[in-house]
């Protein structure tokens, strides 16, 4: 399998509030030779610094305005939470990440969506190429979870059919502003059959495993072996999922 090297993640410069620096013109999709996203094979490309990977994939983060999901993604890419004041994304962006998934460099293309109303129209765009997609809600903001339903009625609409989704009640670090049990983000995912973790881009909690376990599930789907066995991503994530009395990512 040849190696590709991954396109730079743009703004190497620390995040305030979460919010990623804005896109540089040659930061656009569309540099790799894919087939709907999904980086096969090619020339080795020649590289400085970079990360080189095998096969590419794109995850998108949806859910309301103000649930986390530029948050996640920083804590996920940089490590990094800065509290402070809350910027709103407008429209749309992305970030790269190339894990190690048994032995294969797996690129996650995570584009990060603006949760708010006026930028719908954006986003349907993008669903159409998602491999995966992470839904969340705010634990502590009941609406968020409620609007759930509604976020799960627009992906079956503009995404692929066999698009791996996973939902995630974030901010379980406020203990005391919580307003969803975590037996009611249960009972709803396993209405929709979809996997679920609460998570903390706070501190951590959860998110690599969520990036990860999607990664995994991607590369089983698209490289998989006569002799391997199937990967289980419902099971994967029960068996890895760690609960909000710890704070390990
Ligand atoms: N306590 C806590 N606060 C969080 C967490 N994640 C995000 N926040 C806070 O929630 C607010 C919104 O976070 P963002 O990541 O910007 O929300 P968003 O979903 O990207 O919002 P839009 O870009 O408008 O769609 C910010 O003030 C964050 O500091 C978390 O895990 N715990
Ligand atoms: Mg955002």
């Amino acid at each position: 399998m040849s190696r590709k090297k991954s396109q730079k993640s743009k703004g190497n410069s620390s995040p305030a509030s979460c919010s990623i620096p804005p896109p540089k013109e040659n930061s656009k999709v569309g540099n790799d030779s894919h087939t709907n996203g999904m980086v096969m094979s090619g020339r080795p490309s020649l590289s400085n610094s970079g990360e080189f990977y095998d096969i590419s994939f794109k995850v998108m983060l949806v859910g309301d305005s103000g649930v986390g999901k530029t948050c996640l993604l920083v804590r996920f890419k940089d490590g990094a939470f800065l509290a402070g004041s809350f910027i709103s994304t407008v429209g749309i962006d992305f970030r790269n990440k190339v894990l190690n998934v048994d032995g294969v460099k797996v690129k996650l293309q995570i584009w990060d969506t603006a949760g708010q109303e006026r930028f719908r129209s954006v986003t349907h765009a993008y669903y159409r190429d998602a491999h995966a997609l992470l839904l969340l809600y705010d634990v502590t903001n009941k609406t968020s979870f409620d609007n759930i339903q509604a976020w799960l009625t627009e992906i079956h609409e503009y995404a692929q059919k066999d698009v791996v989704i996973m939902l995630l009640g974030n901010k379980v670090d406020s203990t005391h502003e919580r307003m969803v049990k975590l037996e009611d983000g249960e009972r709803l995912a396993k209405e929709y059959g979809v996997p679920f973790m609460e998570t903390s881009a706070k501190n951590g909690l959860n998110v690599e495993l969520a990036f990860t376990a999607i990664a995994k599930e991607l590369k089983h789907r698209s490289l998989k072996t006569p002799n391997e066995p199937k990967f289980k991503l419902h099971d994967y994530v029960k068996k890895e999922v760690k609960g909000s009395g710890c704070c390990k990512s």
